[in-house]
């Protein structure tokens, strides 16, 4: 009966099964989704929050839609840092720092730009934001090295201030509302870069752009190091690559696969469960500190 079997092992929800695992690890990785701060009321992108007005988020977080209408992608990102400002960690993101605070061997991989595992003090040695932070601002010129780290001015810029307004109870929010027609904006109204006056942009990894080479590199060598006991699947649909190959990289032979997400027992994802894998259906800030406590 070979561990490879494509099959959940009889245990795979038994939260008792599941904690015997976890006292006898000592590295664990995690690969964190929007599912994580679902419930600090941040949409994610395959719910209610893939479509931004009319488009699909994942056409506006493109160069060539930055290219195209710089304005729209601004006022896109305005608003993402404005909802994620207003937000605040949930006990999902605490369960993980305490993890992290209590074990060395434990290394977090985030694709939210929220800023939401930071804010709930993950010690940053044991965190790799994959797709960069809403927070971090570079210039959109490729030979210019101008950069601000963590600017959480909101509105970051007067031409985005309709982003930071908050609609009346009942009200959607202008920009969510595809009836409210947004007037073009002009790139000269836009953020510019103080040293070479080329548009700013935020520092996030758009489709088609690489991911930063050095903390790849640093999250390959950290897999490589040793066997990794668990990895832990926390509210992702794990679509989006190179972040979602790190799952089966860390596989090996004794490792467990956890998968939690309120689709956890849907039939494609058992299907991909092994024997020592795990599923726990439910919201990542209820079942977090059940887990890891
Ligand atoms: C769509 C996908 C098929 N496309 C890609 O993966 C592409 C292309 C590609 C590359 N390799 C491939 C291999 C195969 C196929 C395609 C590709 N990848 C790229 O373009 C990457 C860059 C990808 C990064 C894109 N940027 C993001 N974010 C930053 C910006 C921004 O945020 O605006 S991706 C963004 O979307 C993704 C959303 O996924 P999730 O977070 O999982 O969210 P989702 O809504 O999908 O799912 C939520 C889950 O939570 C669950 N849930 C809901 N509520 C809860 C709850 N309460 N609790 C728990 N779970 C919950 C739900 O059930 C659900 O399962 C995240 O990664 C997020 O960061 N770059 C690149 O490959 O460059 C190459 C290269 C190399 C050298 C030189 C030049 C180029
Ligand atoms: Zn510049």
């Amino acid at each position: 009966y070979s561990t490879l079997t494509v099959a959940p092992g009889k245990d795979y929800k038994n939260l008792a099964a599941f904690h015997k695992k976890l006292t006898g690890s000592k590295r664990i990785l995690a690969l964190c989704g929007a599912g994580l701060s679902a419930s600090s009321g941040l949409p994610t992108f395959r719910g209610a929050g893939g479509l931004w007005r009319t488009r699909n988020a994942t056409e506006i977080a493109t160069p060539e839609a930055f290219e195209t209408d710089p304005g729209l992608v601004w006022l896109f990102y305005a608003y993402r840092r404005h909802m994620a400002l207003k937000a605040t960690p949930n006990l999902g993101h605490f369960a993980l720092t305490a993890l992290a605070e209590n074990l060395p061997g434990f290394l977090c991989l985030t694709q939210n730009v929220d800023n939401l595992s930071i804010r709930a003090a993950h010690p940053p040695s044991q965190l790799r934001p994959l797709h960069g932070s809403l927070f971090n601002i570079k210039c959109s010129n490729p030979h210019c090295s101008y950069t601000e780290k963590n600017n959480t001015s909101d509105p970051l810029h007067p031409s985005l201030a309709l982003a930071a307004l908050d609609p009346a109870e009942d009200e959607p929010h202008p920009l969510l509302d595809p009836s409210h027609a947004l007037e073009h904006m002009p790139a000269a109204d836009l953020p510019a870069c103080p040293e070479c006056k080329a548009l700013l942009r935020p520092d996030v990894v758009w489709y088609g752009e690489p991911l930063d080479e050095d903390m790849l590199t640093s999250v390959d060598e950290w897999i490589d190091d040793a066997q990794v006991d668990l990895v832990l699947v926390i509210g992702t649909s794990a679509v989006v690559w190179p972040a979602a190959g790190y799952i089966e990289r860390a596989r090996g032979r004794k490792t467990s696969v956890v998968t939690i997400n309120p689709e956890a027992e849907k039939p494609d994802n058992l299907r991909k469960m092994r024997k020592r894998d795990f599923a726990f259906v439910g919201d990542a800030a209820v079942l977090l500190p059940q887990l890891l406590e």
